[in-house]
């Protein structure tokens, strides 16, 4: 198997050279419908080659959320195998949002659907959920290490419903989305200029100078836009963190096109905005 630089790496450096936006690919059938299309594969097919030309050299990272793919069974895999390949060819690092989480049986075989370098959606990095408990993701994290590629786990989501899980406290009086950055700093430890294990940390909670977010690892934000958040929230809810963070943006970017220039445009517009935030963080 090809075996990839770490994530960590390969991460931190295109967030220094196009900043750290992610911009989301989020086929949302309102969308199909406000850029002309229609909610169908076809739709679906001019929506992703749009997004594709526009972000590709544009921003560091892009994040297909494959919900939006599997709605139209395997011929829209297919479309997301192909934005997949035409991003990484790009240069441009994907990290697929498919937020996968099982028994550690069943989590191998996603981790090679998507971790594994000869899948037809190998991505540079997967989200995970670790709500059947974080040892449960161990296939995962193997094959991420063997393949260089670098996992996002839900640690503290952008939803409101979210804090019902992650604020619990456990026995230990630390509460559960604390212990998966526990969990992630430990996998990240000693790893330059970061390790590949980053956590998903919403941008629309607010302070959160009560969590170590320190997990020589990325942080990845979503929530700025659509959901509320705005890149300048930034430094007030990660505080030194922030060099870290790799905000996301999906609709407040994508209600931009159907243009190739305006979705660019837009892009550049949130990726100013957020290196600013960051820098002054
Ligand atoms: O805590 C989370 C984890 C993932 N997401 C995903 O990010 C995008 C956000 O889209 P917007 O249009 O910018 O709101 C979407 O794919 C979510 O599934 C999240 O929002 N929060």
């Amino acid at each position: 198997m090809t075996v990839l630089e770490p994530f960590g790496a390969r991460l931190r450096r295109a967030m220094d050279e196009r900043g750290p936006l992610c911009v989301g690919i989020d086929p949302h059938a309102a969308l199909l419908s406000a850029w002309g299309l229609n909610d169908d594969i076809d739709g679906l097919e001019r929506f992703t080659r749009i997004s594709v030309e526009a972000l590709a050299d544009t921003v560091a990272v892009v994040k297909p959320q494959s919900a939006f793919f599997e709605r139209f069974g395997s011929r829209g895999v297919a479309v997301l195998e192909r934005a997949v390949a035409d991003l990484r060819a790009a240069g441009t690092l994907v990290v697929m949002d498919a937020k996968r989480g099982d028994i550690g049986s069943t989590m191998a075989a996603y981790a090679e659907t998507f971790l594994h370098k000869d899948s037809p959606l190998f991505s540079d990095a997967l989200t995970v959920s670790p709500y059947l408990g974080y040892g449960s993701l161990k296939p995962a994290v193997d094959l991420a290490r063997e393949s260089g590629a670098g996992l996002f786990v839900l640690a503290l989501t952008s939803n409101p419903e979210g804090g019902e899980v992650q604020h619990a406290v456990r026995a230990d009086g630390r509460n559960v989305g604390a212990t998966m950055l526990a969990h992630l700093a430990e996998e990240n430890a000693g790893e330059t200029p970061m390790g590949s294990f980053g956590a998903v940390v919403g941008a629309t909670l607010g302070d959160l100078s009560s969590y170590d977010l320190d997990i020589n690892g990325p942080l990845l934000a979503p929530g700025i836009g659509a959901q509320g958040a705005t890149p300048a929230d930034l430094p007030a809810v990660f505080g030194a963190a922030a060099r870290n963070v790799v905000p996301n943006v999906s609709r407040a970017v994508l209600k931009a096109g159907p243009s190739v220039g305006a979705l660019r445009e837009a892009s550049v517009r949130f990726a100013d905005e957020v290196r600013a935030a960051v820098a002054s963080a």
